[in-house]
């Protein structure tokens, strides 16, 4: 096997007229943590689906852990673990009989099935709970559940698809703890999340919009690398002086977060401070500061003129 735990190219899956995944290229280092970042509907589940080899692509190739697919799917099955979006182990099942249940499905031994499991209960924090029912559990524990499940067979390759999107913060906080813990013992992670946050946390991400792939590399590259300017309004008018900026050629968007204006200018203009300074009331304060993710995501699938949205 290369160095990449995953190489797709031209990876494409329709449904009916619609492209749910389109084109998508990916080479995703092993040993990293690989973030799938975009909204609802751009193809974060779908492209998942295709890499663990569920669903069977309309065109293009993939390669996940040395297997072609969607020829070699069934022994990619039992290399990788797969997170659902939505918790998909048993709810009148207990913690311990979900975990045996998983083990008898990977065909392990006795002696393995028990001392994973008593792995897993430990390095999750389950061992409380071995006999509550896994539908009684809070939103965190069964996350947990579910991740100990997902390695119980100690996958060296694991998809997480938007694990933490029903947690609070300090939960997912945790939860990323944990990820970091996985991936420093050598798994390669697969994750799909809306949140800046957690791509942040990503080591390599891929922008998705549409179905396809927007943009794609380290975080900080990514922000490094902006193909624009961010400019920050303070004071003055806020409303008004959007509604001066917006549409205007070089202006990108301009978005309110709290007391202040971030305003995306075009690489292309000379003084972005300038520009906006025309734009804003007595009072207010702009100058350039550095760029986030939501910036690069924002530039990443602003779409070009004449582009179908809907597409
Ligand atoms: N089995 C299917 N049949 C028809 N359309 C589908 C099917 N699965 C997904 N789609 C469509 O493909 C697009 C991408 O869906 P997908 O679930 O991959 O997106 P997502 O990024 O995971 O979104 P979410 O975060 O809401 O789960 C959506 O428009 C969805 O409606």
């Amino acid at each position: 096997m290369s160095g990449l735990a995953v190489e797709a190219s031209g990876l494409t899956r329709a449904f009916g007229e619609k492209r749910a995944v389109d084109a998508l290229d990916l080479a995703v280092p092993a040993g990293t943590i690989f973030g799938f970042l975009g909204p609802n509907g751009c193809g974060k589940t779908t492209t998942m689906r295709l890499l663990t080899g569920l669903l069977r692509p309309s065109a293009g190739a993939a390669r996940v852990l040395g297997h072609a697919l969607p020829a070699e799917a069934e022994a990619l099955k039992r290399e990788i673990g797969y997170m659902t979006q939505t918790f998909s182990l048993y709810r009148d099942l207990t913690v311990a009989e979900n975990l045996r249940f998983t083990a008898d499905i990977h065909g392990m031994n006795a002696a393995r099935r028990r001392r994973r499991i008593d792995d897993v209960l430990a390095r999750f924090d389950l061992e409380d709970l071995t006999r509550q029912m896994a539908g009684s559990m809070s939103g965190g524990q069964r996350q947990r559940l579910a991740l100990a499940a997902a390695v119980l067979h100690e996958p060296g390759l694991l998809f997480l698809d938007e694990p933490t999107s029903a947690v609070d913060p300090e939960t997912r906080r945790d939860f990323w703890e944990t990820l970091f813990d996985l991936s420093a013992a050598g798994v390669t992670i697969i994750v799909s999340t809306h949140f800046m946050d957690e791509a942040e946390r990503c080591q390599q991400i891929a922008i998705l919009d549409q179905g396809r792939k927007r943009a794609d590399g380290a975080p900080d590259a990514l922000m490094a690398g902006l193909p624009a300017q961010v400019v920050q309004v303070e004071g003055g008018d806020l409303r008004a002086a959007k509604r001066a900026m917006q549409g205007r050629p070089s202006v990108i968007s301009v978005a309110q977060i709290g007391t202040r204006l971030r305003v995306l200018v075009d690489r292309s203009e000379n003084d972005p401070v300038a520009l906006v300074r025309e734009a804003v009331t007595a009072g207010a304060e702009a100058h350039v500061v550095r760029p986030n993710l939501e910036d690069v995501f924002v530039v990443a699938t602003r779409h070009a003129p004449g582009e179908d949205a809907a597409a």
